[in-house]
């Protein structure tokens, strides 16, 4: 069944997509990527549950309502989920697999449009009314996982197709809720072990970010998703080891052990004089960035003036060869993530002052949602349940 639009859906799906862009890692299916929750957690990002939060309660109370169900629902999984041109899934249930017969309903909300942001990717029902669905932004469709309603996505033909993901089940040792909070608990206790606390990503082990079509080929044929997705917005990561202390064998050793390490980013000849602490921090300033621009170039509130320097031959050079390892095709890196919109807001014209104004920009953001989410927790462990609590004093994030 199609359900209109669910919360204030431009809202949201841009920010998920903030989220997916700076955080997928390869996913279940040949060109499909994917975040999940506990990932999120696992790569010290866990504040950015919170943007879920609501929409996934709302999800959760409409299969209820929908389905009339008397007894009460558990999340078992939520995912961003992106396919990407070549992917597609044929003639299936959601229950196909042993160890998916807990899944009792699906509900798949667009997080873009066919048409717009991509083309093909066609949700067909088997026998069902409709039987085929254009994925159009905030709609939300719903089914029950068994083999009463087979349903398939044809093939992804350009750009890039997002959807927010979730199943829901009966039995409660398949609730996600309790799962997530205890990761959180863990998380929030080993962070506050630390001083200071500290809400910046932390990459997960770098073959989850590597993207290949045929694993097996030597030497490896694929790409970087980090550095794909900085990429194809037209940047490059920059070690930071500005004195060329590492040597060439170093880098094919293991190249992208220098993704974990503090590094800078480069655009065109000119290299953005701010470190950050590794290739996920960057990745999710310049997504920020690119969320934000539109905002940030009308406010255009500091004088923020960032610092820019000329690329030196040597730098260039350096860029390269580890562009050469960890996007050695290139040209699939575009073929995979390319944006098919011609929307203005997607390419703001670019400024080192508006990226510079975006950084402090994201910092805000994350402590912000970081302050939320720790306030939240102890709601959320005594109720040992993921929802909206209604915060006062809190500013609302508009
Ligand atoms: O994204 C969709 O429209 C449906 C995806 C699907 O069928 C699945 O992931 O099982
Ligand atoms: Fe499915």
């Amino acid at each position: 069944e199609l359900l209109g639009p669910v919360a204030n859906p431009n809202w949201v799906s841009q920010e998920l997509e903030f989220i997916h862009k700076s955080c997928s890692t390869v996913g279940y299916r040949p060109n499909v990527f994917s975040t999940t929750l506990s990932h999120l957690i696992a790569t010290n990002s866990s504040h950015l549950i919170f943007p879920f939060v609501s929409i996934r309660e709302r999800l959760k109370e409409k299969a209820e309502e929908f389905f009339g169900c008397e007894y009460e629902l558990f999340v078992e999984f939520t995912g961003l989920i992106s396919w990407s041109r070549g992917a597609s899934i044929g003639w299936h249930s959601d229950d196909n697999r042993s160890y998916l017969k807990q899944r009792e309903f699906a509900a798949v909300c667009y997080l873009n449009s066919h048409g717009k942001d991509f083309k093909g990717g066609l949700f067909n029902f088997q026998d069902g009314d409709p039987a085929t669905i254009a994925p159009v932004v905030g709609d939300v469709v719903m089914y029950t996982a068994d083999t009463r309603n087979i349903h398939s996505v044809d093939e992804i033909t350009d750009g890039e197709r997002i959807t927010l993901t979730l199943w829901f089940s009966r039995d409660g040792s398949h609730d996600e809720d309790s799962k997530l909070i205890s990761l959180l608990s863990q998380s929030l206790l080993n962070s506050l072990a630390k001083e200071p606390v500290s809400y910046l990503p932390l990459p997960a082990s770098s073959n989850m970010y590597w993207f290949s079509l045929d694993q097996a080929s030597q030497p490896p044929s694929g790409f970087d998703i980090r550095w794909a997705r900085v990429h194809v917005l037209g940047y490059a990561f920059c070690s930071f080891d500005d004195k060329g202390d590492y040597s060439m064998s170093d880098l094919s050793n293991d190249p992208s052990e220098l993704l974990m390490k503090p590094l800078q980013l480069a655009r065109e000849d000119e290299l953005f004089d701010k470190e950050f602490v590794n290739s996920l921090h960057a990745l999710q300033v310049l997504q920020f960035y690119f969320w934000k621009a539109t905002q940030l170039q009308a406010t255009k509130v500091e004088t923020a003036t960032g610092n820019v320097v000329r690329l030196s031959e040597s730098l260039r050079e350096k860029i390269n060869s580890l562009k050469s390892m960890l996007l050695n095709d290139h040209q699939l890196a575009e073929t995979v993530f390319s944006h098919m919109s011609c929307d203005p807001f997607r390419q703001p014209t670019f400024d080192w002052a508006d990226f510079s104004a975006a950084v402090a920009a994201w910092e805000d953001y994350t402590c912000k949602l970081h302050k939320e989410m720790l306030l939240s927790l102890s709601y959320w462990r005594s109720h040992q349940s993921i929802f909206s609590v209604p915060l006062l004093g809190i500013e609302k994030r508009t």
